[in-house]
């Protein structure tokens, strides 16, 4: 199957009703083109991260050498465990299976976005003390499908779950919730659109895992996030916003992400971003996952004529996310 070929992965989303009796209100939505900031270094505004064309599939670039580890990398991973799965039907056609994480560093409920039906949690499938066949399918400990009248948790072995070796590492995403970008249709980030482009992707290999990570804003939450927007309506940047918010700049952290991998059986890993303090965090303190390659996230508004989301606030915070980018 071609990749055209795959229905689109874009949530529903607002779009702007241009009247067409008033050329000058259509004007007004016409996209405008990126402003790179010229100060930027070459190697991140080159030709090549702008081309007229970009490939719909991005070329995925090899992870040779690991960035060094930032500061505060956890010595020991914290603990986390799947209590339930379910098989979510998506608008685009594609089946994915939810898996929600318990831990013992937050009661936040983290989640896994898994494409496909051979990826597997070891935690899921772990034998519970005095659990019936009907209690290990009502929290998705089964392989297979589930039917009206099924009895057991352990049939269907074979029955559209193929063993078969594989011969490329897993593409993954770690996606930080973000309600703003994902539910409320905003247009200061493009992180509803990756999560769409993330799940694109993964349909088109049929196979792929999302972690998606309840640490909202960049970890400052959502109230703190909202006064950063209010800063950045009065001229400050994504970063200088967080700063005199007294924040740090990214107080996002991965363990949790490592861990819920290792749960997913998963050692070797393509990851699909921009961000190089993910790639050392991922991995873990001890190396515990391999980042393989590195495919970027390329956003849809810097291909020509693809669209995307256009607006003066998102290519402000492109504009700063590119200073930290490994484009
Ligand atoms: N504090 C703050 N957080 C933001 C802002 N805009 C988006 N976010 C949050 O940033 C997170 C996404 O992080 P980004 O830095 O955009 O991207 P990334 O995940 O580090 O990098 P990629 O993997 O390349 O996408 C989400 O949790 C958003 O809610 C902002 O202006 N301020």
């Amino acid at each position: 199957m071609s990749s055209s070929e795959f229905p689109s992965f874009l949530s529903p989303r607002l779009s702007p009703q241009i009247d067409s009796d008033n050329a000058d209100d259509a004007s007004v939505l016409k996209p405008s083109p990126i402003n790179l900031d010229r100060t930027l270094p070459p190697t991140i505004i080159s030709p090549s991260f702008t081309p007229d064309t970009v490939p719909s599939t991005p070329v995925p670039i090899p992870v040779i050498s690991t960035p060094q580890p930032s500061d505060g990398l956890p010595d020991v991973l914290p603990e986390v465990e799947c209590v339930v799965r379910a098989r979510i039907p998506t608008t685009s056609g594609t089946e994915i299976f939810l898996h929600l994480y318990k831990n013992n560093m937050d009661d936040k409920e983290h989640l896994a976005i898994v494409f496909g039906n051979t990826i597997r949690s070891k935690s899921l499938d772990r034998a519970r003390e005095g659990e019936t066949e009907m209690d290990r399918m009502i929290r998705g400990a089964y392989v297979g499908r589930l039917y009206p009248g099924r009895q057991t948790s352990r049939e269907d072995q074979k029955n559209g779950e193929e063993d078969t070796a594989k011969d490329t590492a897993t593409l993954v995403r770690i996606h930080s919730e973000c309600y703003t970008g994902e539910t409320a249709w905003s247009a200061r980030c493009d992180c509803g659109e990756q999560l769409d482009e993330a799940a694109r992707l993964m349909s088109k290999e049929n196979e792929g895992i999302v972690v998606y990570l309840r640490q909202e804003g960049r970890g400052i939450g959502l109230r703190e996030k909202l006064k950063a927007y209010n800063l950045q309506d009065l001229g400050a940047d994504t970063v200088t916003a967080n700063i005199l918010l007294r924040h740090p700049a990214d107080a996002r952290s991965y363990s949790l992400a490592t861990a819920i991998l290792l749960d997913l059986d998963q050692t070797e890993i393509r990851l699909l971003t921009n961000n190089p303090d993910k790639i050392a965090a991922v991995e873990g303190k001890h190396r515990e996952i391999k980042v393989r390659e590195r495919v970027p996230m390329v956003p849809i508004a810097w291909r020509m004529n693809s669209g995307g989301i256009r607006s003066k606030e998102v290519e402000g915070y492109l504009k700063t996310k590119v200073r930290t980018a490994c484009l």
